[in-house]
C-alpha cells in the first residue's frame, strides 16, 4: 500500500504559478504528463491559492453544513436551474452526504447561502482561482500532449459549464448506509481538482486494489483526468475510477472544481491522436450535453460496489474487434 501511496507524484507548480525558467517548466510539463498517463491522478502543491483562503471556505462550509437542515434549504437550486447550483440532499438517505453546488458568478442561477455572512464572497473568490488555475493546468496538460500550450483553453473557452461543489459527509455509522459516501465513479470532466480537510477519505482504484489519497500538505489540490480527456486523446489519458469512503468518527469536507467541456460541443477524439498519426478513433462523436444528461441519471451514491452499473464514456466507444 505505501509503496504504491507513494507513486502519485506531488507536483511542484511554482515554476508556473511565481514564474521560472522554461527549463523548470518542462520538468513539471513531463511530470504532469507522466502522471496522468499511469495514473490519472496527482498533487499539486505551490498552485498559487493561497491557503488562508481555502482554510477559511472550509471552515465556513463546516458552518454552513452544521446549520439545521431548514436553514439549508433557504439555499436550494431554482427549479430548472442547468446544472442544480445550490444546496442538494438527493442522496441523504443512503450516504448522509450534502452538498452545495457554485458555477460561474456570471451566471443567473447560482443559488448563494446567506449565512455564515461572507461564505458567498469566499465561494466566488474560490470560484476565481479555480478558474485561474485550471487556465494554468489547461496549458500544462496541452503541453504534455504535444498540442500548442493555449489549445485546451481555446477548445473549451466556455467556463459557463464549471462547477465548484462544496461537499460534507458524515463519519461513518453502522447505521448510515455503510461506508459509502461517493461510490466508485469516473469524472465527467475534462480534469478535476479536490482540496480536501486533513481526514482522508478519497481513493484511486489502481491495478485492481483501492489505494488512499491523503492530502500530501494542508495545502495540496488532488488533479484528475476526467472522460473528456480519455475520449480527447484517443486514451493517451484515461479518467481513473475513484471513489470517497466515509471514516469511523471523523467527518470529511472538500472542494471540489470540475473544468468541464461546454454542454452544447460535440466531443469526439482530435485529430491529432487519430487521423495524423494513423490511429483509428476509439469513440464515436457525442453531443456532451446528452452524456451529461445520461450520467446525472446513473445514481452514484446507489451502486456502491458496483462501479460496472454506472455508465461511463465507454458508452461511446467504438467496438474495434
Ligand atoms: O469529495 C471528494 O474528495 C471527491 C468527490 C468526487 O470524486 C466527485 O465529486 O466527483
Ligand atoms: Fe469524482
Amino acid at each position: 500500500m505505501s509503496m504504491a501511496m507513494a507513486c502519485i507524484p506531488t507536483i511542484d507548480l511554482s515554476a508556473f504559478t511565481e514564474g521560472d525558467s522554461d527549463g523548470n517548466k518542462k520538468t513539471i510539463v513531463d511530470k504532469v504528463g507522466q502522471a496522468c498517463s499511469e495514473y490519472g491522478f496527482f498533487q499539486i502543491i505551490n498552485h498559487g491559492i493561497p491557503l488562508s483562503l481555502m482554510r477559511q471556505a472550509l471552515d465556513m462550509s463546516k458552518t454552513f453544513f452544521d446549520y439545521p437542515l431548514e436553514e439549508k434549504l433557504k439555499s436550494s437550486p431554482i427549479p430548472g436551474s442547468p446544472l442544480a447550483a445550490g444546496f442538494n440532499i438527493r442522496e441523504k438517505h443512503l450516504t448522509g452526504k450534502e452538498y452545495l453546488v457554485t458555477t460561474s458568478p456570471s451566471s443567473s442561477f447560482n443559488v448563494y447561502p446567506a449565512n455564515p455572512p461572507g461564505y458567498r464572497d469566499l465561494l466566488i473568490e474560490m470560484f476565481t482561482n479555480m478558474v485561474k488555475l485550471s487556465s494554468t493546468m489547461a496549458g500544462i496538460i496541452s503541453e504534455c500532449l504535444g498540442l500548442p500550450p493555449d489549445f485546451l483553453e481555446e477548445f473549451n473557452n466556455d467556463r459557463s459549464w464549471d462547477v465548484l461543489t462544496s461537499l460534507s459527509y458524515p463519519a461513518a455509522t453502522d447505521d448510515n448506509g455503510g461506508n459509502i459516501g461517493v461510490a466508485a465513479h469516473k469524472d465527467v470532466s475534462c480534469f478535476t481538482f479536490v482540496y480536501q480537510d486533513q481526514s482522508g477519505g478519497l481513493e484511486v482504484k489502481l491495478d485492481g486494489k483501492w489505494v488512499p489519497i491523503l492530502p500530501a500538505t494542508e495545502d495540496a489540490l488532488v488533479v484528475n483526468v476526467g472522460d473528456m480527456l480519455q475520449v480527447l486523446s484517443n486514451d493517451k489519458f484515461m479518467s481513473p475510477w475513484h471513489r470517497v469512503v466515509k471514516l469511523k468518527g471523523r467527518a470529511r469536507n472538500s472542494f471540489v472544481f470540475f473544468y468541464n467541456l461546454a454542454g452544447d460541443k460535440f466531443i469526439e477524439p482530435l485529430p491529432q491522436f487519430t487521423k495524423e498519426v494513423g490511429v483509428a478513433p476509439k469513440y464515436t462523436s457525442f453531443l456532451n450535453k446528452e452524456y451529461l444528461q445520461l450520467r446525472s441519471k446513473t445514481k452514484l451514491d446507489l451502486t456502491a460496489e458496483g462501479e460496472q452499473k454506472i455508465i461511463d464514456v465507454t458508452h461511446y466507444a467504438i467496438n474495434t474487434t
